[in-house]
């Protein structure tokens, strides 16, 4: 099937730089997806967006560039919980991806077996309503119900002013809960603020919490952008993750979100991307822990 792409849609870098930061070894990046291909793979009918296509191919070609040796691969909202073109990237990565699936309340146990055997180990619940329309929180918890035994995980992507209306449903889910993108806070706001704050709250008070550090590139208002040898990109969003990379060093992921869906004002250069982590996570200790040791323990425990 031919899509046509959504006007105006930026294409991923396509020349990235090696990354001056050279990464631990068994780094994992772990939010990162795959589009397509649609004639292959075709996108879903209740998408918001067409992307261009992001395959498998280029994202292994990226992992290796980057110096990532794994790849947590993340059902993007364009495919819906059509999930075949992430089972296809999961089978084809040799062991060295894991993934997070979107499904239905109708889920039958034999589909999430077959799931699990090609390494998924965690779904995701999305709010944000540019991207879909959310499904009633007696259903998601029903598949949280569904997903609990097998041992996985649910990922939530929401945006900040939303946590306060989400935050009993968030808190009562039975698994570890693994945040996108910092809860998307406004970086014009203080990092010490009451918006950060409830952010913070949430994940002080609740162990089972974990933040993804990711997306500067996406939060950023003032840059200056990963572009053009910049080794000091995004300097706004900075405070934010290193806050959280501070205090909570063991419930921190760092992932590329290659190949960036929806951006709109310009598009990273993923080795400076890769370099930017070095700003949140300034010591070797710490990029050992978010880097290797976190997504290990969550994705490959069984290598523990
Ligand atoms: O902010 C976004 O547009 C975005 C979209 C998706 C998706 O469509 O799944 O995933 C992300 O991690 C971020």
């Amino acid at each position: 099937m031919k899509f046509e792409v959504t006007p105006g849609w930026l294409p991923f870098y396509p020349t990235p730089s090696k990354p001056k930061l050279q990464l631990p070894k068994g780094a994992v990046d772990a939010h990162c997806h795959v589009f397509g291909p649609g004639d292959i793979f075709p996108y879903a009918p209740e998408r918001k967006y067409t992307p261009c296509d992001a395959p498998k191919e280029k994202l292994f070609a990226l992992r290796d560039l980057l110096g990532f040796e794994r790849n947590v691969i993340v059902q993007a909202t364009c495919h819906g919980a059509d999930n075949r073109a992430l089972v296809d990237a999961l089978e084809s990565a040799n062991g060295k991806a894991r993934g997070v699936a979107t499904v239905r309340r109708d889920v039958t146990n034999d589909e999430l077996q077959a799931l699990h055997q090609a390494g998924v180990r965690g779904v995701r619940f999305n709010f944000v309503k540019r991207l879909v329309d959310a499904p009633p929180k007696d259903t998601l918890m029903e598949i949280a119900q569904k997903i609990a035994p097998l041992g996985w995980h649910i990922v939530i992507y929401f945006e900040a002013d939303d946590l306060k209306e989400y935050w009993d449903f968030f808190t009562s889910l039975p698994t570890t809960v693994v945040v996108d993108h910092m809860g998307r806070p406004d970086v014009t706001k203080p990092v010490d603020g009451e918006e950060f704050e409830l952010f913070i709250k949430l994940m002080r008070e609740h162990k089972n919490f974990w933040s993804k550090v990711s997306c500067p590139e996406r939060l950023s208002k003032t840059g200056p952008k990963a572009l053009n040898g910049e080794q000091h990109a995004y300097v706004d969003v900075v405070p934010f993750a290193r806050r959280l990379v501070q205090e909570f060093p063991d419930r921190v992921l760092f992932g590329t979100d290659w190949p960036h869906p929806n951006l709109k004002d310009h598009m990273p250069d993923d080795g400076l991307l890769v370099d930017y982590v070095a700003q949140i996570a300034p010591s070797e200790e710490e990029r050992q822990r978010l880097l290797v040791d976190n997504p290990m323990r969550l994705y490959w425990p069984e290598e523990q």
